[in-house]
């Protein structure tokens, strides 16, 4: 409503029915704010993190994940936590997708283990003709099993540097010396063929794919409370970050523990990013919860940032 006040602005919501405006935080204010803001609550769990990092994700894993042959790697640009731009305040306008339009790119973003996979291979398995996921290339030789194009794009490891080079990466990691990983022309190519994308990556790289072109829908998986992890995660299984065959083990009260704590970082330091939350107590109402608010993002419109809207 009013910016005249270098310290404190007038605001109201949209649509609110109270016709009074209220007082927010200028821009130049709230930057203020963050700048001093002490990093309190994250030094203990930063910690945490740098002894093992199996909080992170190890990204790429669903489409080697289809014959269960899952293998790890950290990733390569393992600066998880670089402080995204302060949020303070960013012009959004109404966003629809018409009819023919290229989908919004989902993303999903969670601490490892928190059920990722699960949910895309629900999603990918309820409508494999509207619901894709890219497949990564990798600098690996080809297995005779395998197949260019399927489980992997191969390529040579100087071809894949020089792809590196050139930025077409979204993410890539090393593992036992060969290169993976997902490259934006992989999600361009899903997308054009009018489906839903659905990838999972680390939280750093949300502002690069935060452009008109890709238009993310970012979705935060995030753990119940520690009690429930333990209730609903009795029989699961997650891939052991300590032996490197990507072999899976049932879960320990270290990696509930390191859930809860990378999800409290991911989402102080990357929840003004996020669109959806979901809690993933449940599988089912959880899946139910993703597939809904997937739908809606067919059907309603949508507040986005205004940069989206120009192209
Ligand atoms: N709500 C849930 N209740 C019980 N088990 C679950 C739930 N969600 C996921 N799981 C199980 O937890 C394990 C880890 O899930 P998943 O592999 O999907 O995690 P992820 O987030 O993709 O992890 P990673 O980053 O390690 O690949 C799997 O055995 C999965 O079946």
């Amino acid at each position: 409503m009013s910016q005249e006040d270098a310290t404190w602005w007038q605001a109201k919501h949209e649509g609110d029915a109270n016709p009074r405006a209220g007082l927010i935080p200028s821009k130049q204010f709230q930057e203020r704010r963050f700048a001093l803001r002490q990093p309190v609550t994250t030094l203990p769990v930063q910690r945490t993190m740098s002894r093992r990092s199996s909080g992170f994700r190890r990204s790429f894993r669903l489409s080697r994940n289809r014959k269960t042959n899952k293998s790890m790697y950290e990733s390569k640009k393992s600066e998880m936590y670089d402080m995204a731009d302060v949020p303070t305040y960013e012009e959004v306008a109404s966003y629809r997708r018409h009819s023919g339009a290229k989908h919004r790119l989902v993303v999903l973003v969670g601490p490892t283990g928190v059920g990722l996979n699960e949910l895309k291979r629900k999603l990918l398995i309820s409508d494999p003709q509207h619901y894709s996921v890219t497949i990564p290339h990798t600098s690996r030789p080809k297995k005779t099993h395998e197949t260019e194009g399927v489980e992997y794009h191969f390529i040579s490891k100087h071809l894949f540097e020089a792809d590196i080079h050139n930025n077409k990466f979204i993410e890539f990691g090393e593992y036992k010396g060969n290169y993976y990983g997902t490259s934006l022309d992989s999600i361009r190519s899903v997308l054009s063929k009018n489906k839903v994308c659905l990838i999972d990556v680390q939280p750093h790289t949300l502002k690069h794919l935060r452009t008109a072109e890709f238009k993310p829908f970012i979705v935060f998986v995030k753990p119940p409370t520690i009690d429930r992890l333990r209730e609903t995660r009795k029989n699961a299984k997650i891939v052991s970050s300590k032996d490197d065959k990507g072999s899976s083990k049932p879960f320990t009260e270290e990696d509930f523990q390191e859930m809860v704590n990378t999800a409290q970082m991911m989402e102080s330091h990357y929840g003004h990013l996020f669109e959806k939350v979901i809690v993933n107590d449940d599988l089912s109402t959880a899946y139910s919860e993703l597939q809904q608010a997937l739908k809606r993002l067919e059907t309603e419109t949508q507040w986005v940032p205004v940069s989206w809207t120009h192209s």
